[in-house]
């Protein structure tokens, strides 16, 4: 994988984008950032409490408008939040502006990964492997629409994925 310059990672809670995506910005030598926590230090609060005042919707139009910003970055590995799709505007900006690489896993996989981890509020009501296979349904067709490349993180650790994604790329 050569050449670079914007690589945004999209994929459902779980799949690893964050993790991932630290590995893969080390070994392509880019920068590394991540939407959620770029709208974590903007507000000034994390990302529970932004769903808690604000609720979904109000976190949308922020996670929206850095998105807008944050697709412009070169030379930059950019991690999304799994709900980025549900926007048509972030899902053109992606497409648009640089190289994505959707991080595929399955619902089991998304299920063990992300069980009593409270920073995730959709995740945090009474039946979260619900919410993920409906999440899922929704959003997979999306993430396949504006990938680039498909890469699956079920069976191997973040490390092997980074390093297949930069034997992989074209
Ligand atoms: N390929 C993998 N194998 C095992 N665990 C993983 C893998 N990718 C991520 N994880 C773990 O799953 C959790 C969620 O990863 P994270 O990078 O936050 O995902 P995302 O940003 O896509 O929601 C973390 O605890 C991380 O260590
Ligand atoms: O799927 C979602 O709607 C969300 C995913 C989270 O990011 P990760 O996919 O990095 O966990 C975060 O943006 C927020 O909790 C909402
Ligand atoms: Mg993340």
């Amino acid at each position: 994988m050569s050449n670079y310059n914007r690589v945004f990672l999209v994929g459902p809670m779980g799949a690893g984008k964050t993790t991932i995506g630290k590995l893969l910005a080390r070994g392509l030598k880019l920068g590394f950032a991540d939407s959620d926590s770029e709208i974590e230090s903007r507000t000034g609060a994390d990302i529970a409490w932004i769903f808690d005042v604000e609720g979904e919707e109000g976190f949308r139009d922020r996670e929206e408008s850095v998105i807008d910003e944050m697709t412009l970055l070169d030379h930059t590995v950019l991690a999304t939040g799994g709900g980025v799709v549900m926007r048509e505007a972030n899902r053109r900006v992606l497409a648009s502006r640089g190289f994505v690489i959707y991080l595929h896993a399955t619902l089991d996989e998304q299920i063990r990964r992300t069980r009593g981890d409270r920073s995730r509020p959709l995740l945090n009501g009474d039946d979260p492997e619900a919410k993920l296979r409906e999440l899922f349904a929704l959003r997979d067709p999306f993430y396949r629409d504006i990938a680039d490349h498909v890469i699956d993180t079920d069976s191997t650790s973040p490390k092997v994925i980074a390093q297949r994604l930069l034997a992989q790329l074209p």
